[in-house]
């Protein structure tokens, strides 16, 4: 670029922050006006108490409408200071086919319009134009709008930089973006929070983020290859493309735990969005305000329990269960036993009926459980037909009351008329007690009950799991899961198929309002969680992204993809495979991916870092020194976020305690903890999702990661690192570790 183009690009600058701070200025005015008018009508609303409604109905209309306009201008208000700071990222000149000349288009992260003559001085990144800044080099291109598709030429693509409004630099990108550009971005140190990559979004994954209306859409790409981002970054098209008919309430995303949850939160602001929904799966079935006696183990306490005990005779029942609770074999009995419910339930059922009355006959059950009423879930047909037995009743009822009280009558011992109603209900409530009684064991039907049944009627059991592999230890799970159950908790493994029975028997809450879903880390849902997810959100698109090499639980049999998309069941579904990994060095990367299995292996953005270190403290009282160190070390050279991950939340602890009066560090052992910057302790399964510029593996010996089973866990902690890697045992190395390539890793003793 010379002199001029140089100098033109700063006028331009200059052009444009001059349009965002007049704009910036008005905005501000608008804010505090449309805030004191929402503060006064909500004063004047207090004052008037004791309005009429249809005042209060006006004063409510006049509230909403104030308050959507300060969001509004609110919203708008934080893009243009976020505009001030930054304007525009890219630039792009197209000539159309049959025109002449070029088009500038300035792309940033909102659009900017010059108020006076309605030019555009910047394009949103999401609208079709800017699409090609992502997809095309110089040379021919297109882009489809709603006019159709537009072709052309791009003759020039240039990239900024510009922080505090000035332009730190300006070059023209014959490279690609994912050269020099990219390696600077991702050479850079990590924050507490997960941030935008709108100015560096590779073609494969814009290919995704813009992706047209497909009701199901699967993402699998390995550790760091950007599925989280790509997600967010989606769910930011999808609210501008829609933004008539889609809004943030209408999005949900589905994470892990709610760390994760926090750690994404400000991806959305940043690009000038609300934020949607965030939701575990555990608090899509069991809203934090439902009361119940039942409690539902949590994901997270699962794994802490389940990577604690190891090699007991109970370790191997519960995982045993856990396996056998997840298969397909299990859906299938699962399945079945609602079947069973729904066709069988009332065969047996005796007739209700009252001194040779029969108020309810046992056809009647036939009649109204399996055909009049079968339209309704088991539960509902059940309370209808308590509401028709109740109904029957009346008569027989009023007849009783007269018969009583003309026998009381008839003694002459009272003959107050109240005394004697009242006497007579009295007399015939206890007479139809048991009758009572009775109509509300049948007609009621509960979970939890049904669930233990299967586990404590063998007959039952046999005859729903007829031609489907039963586990040898099946007689000890049983007896874990029933004590379990008795005591009023569901573990984990059979939180899922209990949910599916209580959402098939009693119906499930169908979040209608929920347009669009996508579930990160979905290599770790079960095929009944697939279920029990179809039925919850009949009426969404979804986006789906996973990586099955990070399934961290070792027991669990979750879906892939291709049994989720059947579950699912929507037209057409569109598979897209992720092929690059952005977040760690080259050694990070070829380290981790030594840890599986050749064909899983994938290729990474070419950025160097030192090679990760195996170290061996044989001094026990060494250990924590060495970590110490290694953290100072780590300190002193820039790295801000530092991580010691564990296996458990219990060794994380000790560890805790045991450096806490030695440097600054913080704690991580439950999902509602704080997560901020500096260095943290924290368990394996919470760091999931999360990325540090270092990580410093703690135990990487033949007893926590000494089994096959620890594989993915082990990778999924090692990926989590951006720059260093350190890896810290003192007894025999995991065998893991111990077959991976020298080469791959300096040893320190
Ligand atoms: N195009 C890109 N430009 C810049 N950074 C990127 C790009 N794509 C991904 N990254 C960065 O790579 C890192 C990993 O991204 P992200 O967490 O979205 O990946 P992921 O596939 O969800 O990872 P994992 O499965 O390991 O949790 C993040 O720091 C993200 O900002």
């Amino acid at each position: 670029m010379n002199e001029q183009e140089r100098s033109e690009e700063l006028d331009q600058l200059s052009t444009v922050l001059r349009h965002v701070n007049k704009q910036l200025t008005s905005v501000t005015g608008t804010c505090t006006e449309s805030q004191t008018e929402l503060r006064d009508t909500l004063e004047s609303y207090w004052e008037n108490t004791g309005r009429n409604s249809a005042d209060t109905a006006q004063y409510i209309e006049a509230i909403d409408r104030q308050k959507s306009l300060v969001a509004l201008t609110e919203a708008r208000r934080r893009q243009l200071i976020r505009m001030a700071d930054s304007p525009y990222f890219g630039r792009l000149d197209f000539t159309e086919n049959d025109t002449i000349e070029a088009e500038q288009f300035y792309i940033g992260i909102t659009t900017l319009t010059d108020e006076v003559n309605g030019r555009l001085l910047v394009y949103d990144w999401r609208t079709p134009v800017a699409g090609m800044f992502y997809d095309f080099e110089r040379g021919k291109a297109w882009y489809l709008c709603p006019a159709g598709k537009i072709e052309g030429i791009i003759t020039r693509k240039r990239q900024y930089k510009i922080s505090n409004g000035n332009m730190i630099y300006c070059f023209d990108a014959d490279i690609k973006i994912d050269d020099e550009l990219l390696q600077e971005v991702l050479s850079k140190n990590v924050d507490e929070q997960m941030h935008t990559i709108v100015t560096s979004i590779q073609r494969e994954q814009n290919q995704i983020i813009r992706s047209q209306d497909q009701p199901v859409m699967f993402v699998q790409g390995p550790a760091g290859s950007g599925k989280t981002s790509i997600a967010l970054h989606r769910i930011a098209f999808l609210l501008y493309r829609d933004r008539e008919t889609l809004t943030a309430k209408n999005v949900l995303i589905l994470s892990p735990n709610h760390l994760f949850s926090e750690y994404i939160a400000s991806v959305l602001p940043e690009i000038g969005e609300e934020n949607v929904l965030r939701l575990t799966f555990h608090d899509c079935v069991n809203p934090p305000n439902n009361v119940s006696a039942i409690e539902i183990e949590s994901r997270t306490d699962h794994l802490e329990a389940l990577f604690s005990q190891q090699n007991t005779a109970a370790f191997e029942i519960r995982t045993a269960g856990i396996r056998y609770k997840s298969s397909a074999a299990f859906t299938q009995i699962m399945e079945r036993y609602v079947e069973h419910i729904e066709r069988q339930y009332v065969a047996d059922f005796p007739a209700i009926k009252h001194e040779g009355h029969i108020l309810f006959s046992r056809q009647d059950w036939q009649t109204y459980y399996l055909d009049n009423f079968s339209l309704w879930a088991p539960a509902r047909r059940l309370t209808k037909i308590h509401e028709l037995i109740q109904r029957r009743l009346k008569p027989l009822v009023r007849k009783l009351r007269e018969q009583k009280i003309a026998e009381i009558a008839k003694t002459g011992e009272e003959v107050n008329e109240r005394t004697l109603t009242a006497l007579a209900r009295l007399s015939v409530s206890r007479m139809l007690e048991p009758l009572y009684r009775q109509i509300e064991r049948l007609t009621a039907l509960s979970p939890t009950l049904l669930y233990q049944r299967l586990f404590a009627d063998e007959a039952l059991f046999r005859s729903l799991s007829a031609r489907t592999a039963i586990p040898t230890d099946w007689q000890n799970i049983k007896k874990r899961t029933l004590a379990c159950l008795r005591d009023g908790r569901i573990p984990y493994e059979d939180s899922a198929p209990y949910l599916y029975l209580k959402g098939m028997l009693e119906g499930f809450a169908v979040k209608s309002e929920i347009k669009h879903l996508i579930i990160d880390e979905a290599q770790d849902y079960t095929t009944l969680q697939y279920q029990i997810m179809a039925r919850l959100f009949p009426n969404c698109s979804w986006t789906v992204l996973g990586d099955p090499a990070q399934t961290v639980h070792p027991y669990l049999q979750t879906a892939d993809f291709e049994t989720a998309a059947s579950i699912i069941g929507k037209d057409n579904p569109v598979f897209f495979r992720l092929q690059r990994s952005y977040r760690s060095t080259r050694q990070i990367q070829a380290f981790c991916q030594a840890l599986l299995p050749p064909e899983a292996r994938t290729e990474s953005v070419r950025r160097d870092g030192p090679l990760p270190q195996l170290i061996r403290i044989n001094r026990p009282g060494e250990y924590y020194t060495a970590l110490l160190q290694a953290i100072q070390e780590l300190q002193a050279e820039g790295q801000q976020f530092i991580a010691i991950i564990c296996k458990t939340a219990h060794a994380s602890r000790t560890l805790f305690e045991a450096l806490r009066n030695q440097t600054r560090l913080s704690l991580i052992t439950s999902e509602e903890d704080e997560f901020a910057l500096g260095t943290v302790v924290i368990p394996a399964y919470l760091a999931k999702g999360l990325e540090f510029d270092a990580v410093l593996v703690s135990d990487v010996d033949n007893v926590d990661y000494g089994r096959e089973a620890d594989r993915q866990l082990l990778y999924t902690i090692c990926t989590r690192a951006l720059h260093h890697l350190r890896l810290y045992h003192s007894g025999t190395v995991s065998p893991l570790i111990s077959r991976i390539d020298p080469e791959l890793y300096c040893s320190q003793e």
